[in-house]
């Protein structure tokens, strides 16, 4: 029997009063995927990440969790966890302790063994006995998620966690989320950053105003026909600058930039002018120092699509 996804949404909608905080939302999750949600403040995504986790219902739409359809009644759906808002826990208590009322609160025998060990994959072992009254954002974070890890999910849904994360910690977090998803756990998860999105997701929603502008692979976003602007160091900046005059479809910016000491061009050129400008930098041996787009692909599409949206409106 095929695994059903993790998650499918139809036409979503949550209204508070009169604002419409999901308006016709459809999301597919694959179980597996590592999917982002992003989108401006105010764009719906805790509203959209509490419908999964079932800490309110939609007004009007249908979702289904791991093939089951989520109903009228507030209630964690079977084989999910995770957090929006922070994780709830008790600041008197030490970190192993907090784990073991949260397994105790859902009727769980707390298994000290599973309990050291979702302590230890999220690096807290050396603080499990400290009050979490002293744990850092960042501490919690992960306490959030050895708290969810403890249920075994089959969906893990996270509101911004990389939230307070040293580059360290979150090299950490990034690493159990992405072991979870090649066990055939779907991890979806909010950001505002979208560099952790790029390199941690297969697949992204952009909301705004409540309203998908762009699901799917995040591939799909770097298509050939966008144009994006690239910053281009190489070992000769004159003849570059002349070479990018010639060639067809780049466009030469005047404020180039001096990095260290080297002047940058900065181009904007869809895929195949920019194929072509890197072919004739190399026949006329000009070395490429660097070469990277200024925005990432996923950045520009989040601005394109929002900006787009919001003047629609
Ligand atoms: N409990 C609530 N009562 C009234 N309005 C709400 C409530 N929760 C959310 N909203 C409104 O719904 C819209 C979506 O809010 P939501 O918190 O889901 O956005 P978000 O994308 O998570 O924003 P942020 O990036 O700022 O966290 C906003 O206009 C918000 O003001």
């Amino acid at each position: 029997m095929d695994t059903p996804p993790a998650v499918r949404a139809r036409g979503l909608t949550k209204y508070f009063g009169e604002v419409v905080a999901l308006d016709g939302v459809d999301l597919d999750v694959a179980p597996g995927q590592i999917h982002g949600l992003v989108g401006p403040n105010g764009a719906g995504k805790t509203t959209l990440l509490g419908l999964l986790l079932g800490l309110a219902v939609a007004d009007s739409g249908t979702l289904e969790i791991l093939g089951t359809p989520v109903g009228r009644a507030l209630a964690v759906p079977e084989g999910v966890a995770g957090f929006v808002d922070g994780p709830g826990l008790y600041p008197s208590m030490t970190a192993k302790q907090n784990l073991a009322a949260l397994a105790r609160l859902r009727g769980d025998d707390a298994q000290t063994m599973n309990i050291d060990e979702a302590i230890d994959q999220v690096g807290l072992t050396d603080v499990a006995d400290d009050r979490v009254r002293g744990f850092s954002l960042g501490m919690r974070q992960r306490l959030g998620l050895a708290a969810a890890l403890l249920t075994k999910p089959r969906l893990l849904v996270l509101d911004e966690p990389s939230n307070g994360l040293d580059p360290a910690g979150k090299k950490h977090v990034y690493g159990v989320l992405t072991r979870l998803a090649a066990d055939g756990t779907a991890v979806m998860l909010s950001s505002h950053r979208m560099d952790d999105v790029e390199s941690l997701c297969s697949d992204v929603t952009i909301l705004s105003t409540g309203r998908v502008a762009f699901t799917g692979p995040i591939s799909k976003l770097a298509s050939e026909d966008n144009e994006l602007d690239y910053r281009v160091l190489t070992s000769n900046p004159a003849a570059a600058r002349r070479l990018a005059r010639q060639t067809n479809g780049i466009k030469l910016h005047d404020d180039d930039l001096v990095h260290d000491g080297v002047e940058l061009l900065v181009i904007s050129a869809p895929v195949p002018a920019l194929d072509e400008f890197v072919k004739r930098l190399v026949q006329d041996d000009i070395a490429i120092r660097e070469l990277a787009p200024v925005v990432s692909p996923l950045e520009a599409a989040f601005l394109a699509l929002t900006e787009q949206q919001e003047n629609n409106e």
